[in-house]
């Protein structure tokens, strides 16, 4: 089988509240970034399915003919897309070596990657190709590196395979689906993350493939176009963390404690709301100091809900604190355990003020960097639009 090359990218997600509690049915609110995951899918002659992830130091390859044998013999095309098909999983585990625990981060791209090419493959012939992925997100930091190649993974298959247009003109440098076929990017993206994560929301996905900031509540998506440009420090505290436990310990402490945690979670979801209005207020009305004071509040409250749900870090709380001798207000973002916290900084914070706190946080270790918001979603390129650095890693064999 003959599939079409495809080049495409996705960003990763700054959450400003509502993580964890978003997987519980609560408000989330969060903004893509312009930073972005790549990936590259050839199609080739040679009988095998090769995959490079360069990020994670994983280069795999398959013969097709051993990997048919891992499709369920009664697998055919699924349209409920809210649930993983268990028996392909277990082969799948099986197939990559892991029968129980957890699994470590090039298993989880791995298994993801697999799910997906035969999920979409697997009930016609299974072509030969190369996937090549590449991120300038951190993986596994709370930026949703997760979610923005669960989402290039589906839309470069999906768009492969046929299931989806190829939107990209001959005259076009970058292009994007359409809202129909954006929703079906979405809901594969949310199986690759169903297998790195175990149980997501699915805002992280949600971003990648739509872009600029949504509110996201019970898999309901809604994207606020009014809002206003924020000024965000990015700092990874380097401390690597894993998502899927951090979400699991979060729901073992609600199982202990649950009328302690039940008005946790509510009130995150007031900070989420709250945080909406204000940032509504910001474009109909005059920007105000109190705008900024309630949000730096509100970063506040929520970074020791967040401490609460057991998800801080002594990192963080460095964080916090280095930030706060400068004035400046800091939350966790993501997953939390370590990873990425995000710094508010007001219109008037004086470049000498975010040079000398970035020097503070670098002090500390950690990698800060001053970050611009709202990055397109998923999106399919010409090679002419993409840096020639990435060009050249993508097609490294
Ligand atoms: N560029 C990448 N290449 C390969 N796998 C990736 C990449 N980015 C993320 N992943 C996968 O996602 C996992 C990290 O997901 P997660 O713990 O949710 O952290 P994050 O906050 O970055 O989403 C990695 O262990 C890896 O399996
Ligand atoms: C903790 C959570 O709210 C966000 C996780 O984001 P990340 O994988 O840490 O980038 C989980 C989720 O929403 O699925
Ligand atoms: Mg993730």
């Amino acid at each position: 089988m003959q599939v079409r090359d495809v080049l495409v990218s996705a960003p990763g997600k700054a959450i400003l509240h509502g993580e964890h509690a978003v997987v519980h049915g609560k408000v989330a609110l969060a903004v893509s970034l312009n930073l972005r995951t790549y990936l590259c899918l050839k199609a080739t002659t040679g009988g095998n399915l090769c995959v490079n992830l360069p990020n994670i130091d994983t280069f795999l390859s398959w013969d097709l003919s051993e990997l048919k044998h891992v499709i369920p013999p009664v697998s055919g095309r699924r349209d409920e897309l809210k649930l993983l098909d268990p028996d392909l999983v277990r082969r799948l585990r099986e197939f990559v070596g892991v029968t129980n625990g957890n699994l470590n981060t090039s298993q989880m791209a791995t298994l993801s990657f697999l799910y997906l090419y035969l999920s979409v493959f697997g009930s016609g012939e299974l072509p030969s190709l190369t996937v090549s992925v590449w991120s300038e997100l951190p993986t596994g930091a709370g930026l949703g590196s997760s979610a923005a190649y669960s989402v290039c993974l589906a839309a470069a298959l999906l768009c492969a395979s046929g299931a989806i247009s190829s939107p990209l003109n001959d005259w076009d440098h970058t292009a994007r689906w359409c809202q129909e076929e954006l929703e079906l990017i979405n809901s594969w993206a949310f199986q690759g993350e169903m297998i790195i994560h175990g149980n997501p929301s699915g805002v992280d996905n949600a971003v990648g493939t739509w872009g600029g900031m949504l509110r996201f509540l019970a898999g309901k998506i809604i994207p606020l176009s009014r809002v206003p440009l924020l000024r965000i420090l990015l700092t990874n505290t380097k401390v690597p963390r894993s998502t899927k436990v951090l979400v699991s310990r979060v729901k073992d402490k609600i199982n202990k404690f649950p009328s302690i945690m039940a008005p946790v979670l509510d009130s995150v979801d007031a900070i989420s709301c709250t945080c909406e209005k204000v940032l509504s207020e910001m474009t109909s009305e005059p920007i105000t100091g109190e705008h900024y004071n309630a949000l730096e509040e509100l970063f506040d409250i929520n970074q020791h809900h967040l401490n609460v749900m057991g998800v801080g870090h002594p990192a963080l709380d460095t964080l916090c604190r280095v930030t706060l001798a400068k004035g400046l207000h800091s939350k966790l973002t993501g997953a939390g355990g370590g990873g990425c916290g995000i710094t508010l900084l007001r219109p008037e914070t004086s470049s000498a003020v975010v040079q000398a706190t970035v020097q503070d946080l670098k002090d500390c270790g950690f990698d800060c960097w001053e970050t611009s918001i709202g990055g397109p979603g998923v999106q399919q390129h010409a090679p002419v639009s993409v840096k020639e650095e990435i060009l050249e890693v993508l097609n490294r064999d």
